[in-house]
């Protein structure tokens, strides 16, 4: 393992907020927009999560690393988060899988964060006063040279962030041999999405963000994925094209998460950024439709507008969050076309909700039209 001294570090928030604490991973400097994840465990498929790119991840979980990293434990081939802020960063690990210490990890990925932070009350605060951005720094102390530097960081309104994470060629996943082909658009994709479908005689084609739809219906998929990813939705005009033209053309077609605000985007319903997002594995759902609760997994800062859905002739409303009665899921009427605002791949989190992906099977498999 690596030497790792606990040397000083300051966490600067835009509203002018000062946290000091300890460098953890890398020497040096960080910004992006702050959030908070309320999950206890699964710090290592919350890092990879390409949906975070951009955003400094603020873990309630007192500890992070102490079960140490495992190479399979990934929802992406890097680490995604801008940076970390955590309460006790446990450099010591006690699995026998594992293969190395988180302090290694951030170290060989360039990745900067800040330890013995009183994360409550900093969640307290974000939760109190809205999402902002922040700035995580072991090498500057001088307060004013860090404001300045956290003032050129753009706000996470209005950002196109997808691009920079999709994949850049088109790829295969899962058996060949398999009974049906879905063509899944990647935003971000996360790996866990992927193995749901490969488990379920899936055979996946991903293609980068950019890609149109006569482009990916050559391939003559069964259905259509639109994944989950970073940003905001509203700044994706060729996604929101992409999903339209799904549409249009009669395909079956899952969303999850960012894949659900473009569906409803491509439905004329607006999207806006939330106050606080929704980080965390024990967000209560219900399903309508069903008429059953689900424990789900959360992550997103974005949001469909909820009258504009309800007043919408287009979709109808299959789940929604028993917290703040928020929308959850959606069906676009007369086509074969359902999305979620959680994450039914679930990684990590409760496995209540992977019945979507069986549910998009068999809408394929029975041509069900809602
Ligand atoms: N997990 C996701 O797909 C997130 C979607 C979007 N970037 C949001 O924050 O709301």
């Amino acid at each position: 393992m690596t030497n790792y001294t606990k040397l000083p570090a300051i966490l600067l928030l835009a509203d002018g907020t000062v946290y000091y604490g300890k460098a953890a991973g890398k020497i040096g400097t960080t910004t992006g927009e702050i959030c908070f994840n309320t999950g206890m465990t699964g710090y290592q498929e919350i890092f990879t999560d390409p949906s975070y790119f951009g955003q400094i991840m603020v873990t309630t979980n007192a500890h992070i690393g102490n079960y140490g990293i495992h190479k399979e434990e990934i929802e992406s081939d890097s680490i995604k988060i801008a940076g970390l802020v955590c309460k006790n960063y446990s450099v010591g690990y006690s699995r026998k899988e594992a293969s190395e210490s988180i302090q290694d990890y951030f170290q060989d990925e360039n990745i900067v964060g800040i330890s013995d932070i009183d994360t409550r009350s900093l969640v307290r605060h974000i939760r109190n006063k809205g999402a902002m951005n922040g700035i995580i720094s072991s090498e500057i102390t001088d307060l004013e040279e860090l404001k300045a530097k956290l003032a050129a960081v753009p706000s996470m309104d209005g950002l196109e962030l997808s691009s920079q994470v999709s994949t850049k060629e088109a790829y295969f996943y899962g058996n060949p041999d398999a009974t049906y082909k879905v063509a899944a658009l990647d935003l971000g994709i996360k790996k866990n999405i992927l193995r749901n479908f490969e488990a379920r005689d899936m055979y996946v084609q991903v293609f980068p963000a950019k890609t149109t739809f006569e482009e990916m219906n050559k391939w003559n998929a069964d259905g259509y994925f639109i994944s989950n990813g970073p940003g905001d939705p509203s700044a994706m005009p060729y996604a929101i094209e992409t999903v339209k033209q799904i549409l249009a053309a009669d395909k079956p077609l899952f969303g999850i998460c960012l894949g659900h605000q473009l569906l409803a985007e491509a439905n004329g319903i607006g999207t806006m950024k939330m106050f606080n997002g929704h980080r965390g594995l024990n967000h209560p759902v219900k399903n309508i439709i069903k008429n059953h609760c689900e424990v789900t997994s959360q992550n997103h800062g974005f949001g469909v507008i909820a009258e504009e859905v309800k007043k919408s002739d287009k979709v109808e409303i299959t789940h929604l969050n028993l917290n703040d009665q928020s929308i959850e899921g959606i069906r676009v009427k007369g086509k074969k076309a359902f999305s979620v605002q959680y994450h039914p791949e679930s990684s990590p989190g409760p496995h209540d909700s992977r019945y979507l992906f069986d549910d998009f099977i068999d809408m394929i498999k029975n041509d069900l039209a809602w």
